[in-house]
């Protein structure tokens, strides 16, 4: 039993893992950004912001002063990939020596197109341990069956998080392959815009799903390329996870690229909702030019959301190339 784990960020995957890991700690220190949502979970038990009709357990106690984070034991980083560079640049003042740093964010850099554990290592100085997995936030916040990937190159990390996630509800398997865990967080947003634009277009299900094939062997290649394990996509990080983002619509990359297929096309400005998938599109397309590597999805992706190619015509080069 660990006594207290903190969790930066109370948003859908804060509030998720906290209530995922609260068997087993004294404690979570769930940190929020704002006072009033902190009085608001402390008094009322549930985030109102979030998941109005999920109370917390009595365990999470929220915080929006870091240096309540001064004795955790672990952190879970569950904040957008871009802040994750701030947000540690502060933590490596506050954390104790032995403190282990989980990233949850699934997504690189933008301009350095570095992954989320290398920011961290920038930052910390400290290996971070991975987590990828089919998680959607409500359904571990009701704390019904899930599974994550983890990794870490510091094995004693490793089993400390491994410790820290397990119950007999949530499965964790984990790996010392934190390349592949991270690129599979990454990659299968493009599997989702990529299979969201499938099902917008309304092609055949024998042609998305022949593509969704090529997809996940390309899935695999691309790991390998990126010095990952190729075995690694056909874990929860990988395969759960690529199923989940791209067949369900509780994704907001499949969503994207469902519009697209459809040749509806969102003005981000005016209507205040972000596509984060649109900037991962960019720098995959980046990393394959770097690593001279051929991938018929991020093209066909690019294509469509980037290009604006008539997704008819984008599909029949993807499909060419089958
Ligand atoms: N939602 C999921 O099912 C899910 C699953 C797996 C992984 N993730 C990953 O978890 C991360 C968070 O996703 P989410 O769905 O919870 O997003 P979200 O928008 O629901 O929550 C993010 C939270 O971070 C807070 N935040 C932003 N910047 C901050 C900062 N500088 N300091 C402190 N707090 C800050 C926001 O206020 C918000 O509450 C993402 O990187 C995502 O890739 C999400």
């Amino acid at each position: 039993m660990f006594s207290n784990i903190g969790v930066v960020g109370a948003g859908a995957m804060g509030t998720a893992i906290s209530q995922t890991i609260c068997d087993n700690t004294q404690k979570v220190s769930l940190y929020a950004r704002r006072e009033e949502l902190v009085d608001s979970i402390n008094t009322t038990r549930f985030n109102k912001d979030y998941f109005p009709n999920i109370r917390l357990k009595d365990n999470i106690i929220a915080t929006n002063d870091l240096n309540d984070l001064k004795d955790a034991e672990i952190i879970f980083l569950t904040l957008p990939s871009s802040t994750i560079r701030e947000v540690c640049s502060q933590l490596k003042y506050i954390i104790s020596q032995d403190c282990v740093l989980v990233n949850t964010a699934k997504g690189l850099e933008k301009g350095s197109q570095k992954r989320m554990s290398e920011v961290i290592m920038e930052e910390t100085g400290r290996p971070a341990c991975v987590l990828s997995g089919p998680n959607i936030a409500v359904e571990m916040v009701e704390r019904t069956f899930s599974s994550a990937s983890i990794a870490c190159e510091n094995k004693q990390y490793l089993e400390k998080v491994e410790k820290a996630l397990s119950t007999f509800r949530f499965k964790v398997s984990a790996s010392c392959d934190v390349i592949g865990v991270e690129y599979c967080g990454v990659i299968k947003n493009i599997i989702a815009i990529s299979q969201g634009i499938c099902e917008g277009m309304k092609i055949n299900d024998n042609a998305r799903f022949s593509v969704f094939t090529k997809t996940y062997n390309e899935t695999k290649d691309m790991i390998e390329k990126f010095g990952g394990n190729r075995n690694t996509v056909d874990d929860y990080c990988g395969f759960g996870d690529i199923i989940t983002a791209s067949t369900l619509n509780v994704s907001r990359n499949h969503t994207l690229g469902v519009l697209y297929g459809q040749r509806i096309v969102i003005d981000e400005k005016a209507s205040g909702v972000l596509f984060e998938g649109k900037n991962t599109i960019v720098i995959m397309k980046k990393l394959c030019k770097k690593h001279n590597i051929d991938c018929a999805t991020v093209d066909f992706t690019y294509d469509v959301i980037i290009n604006r190619i008539n997704p008819k015509k984008a599909f029949e080069i993807f499909w060419d190339k089958l």
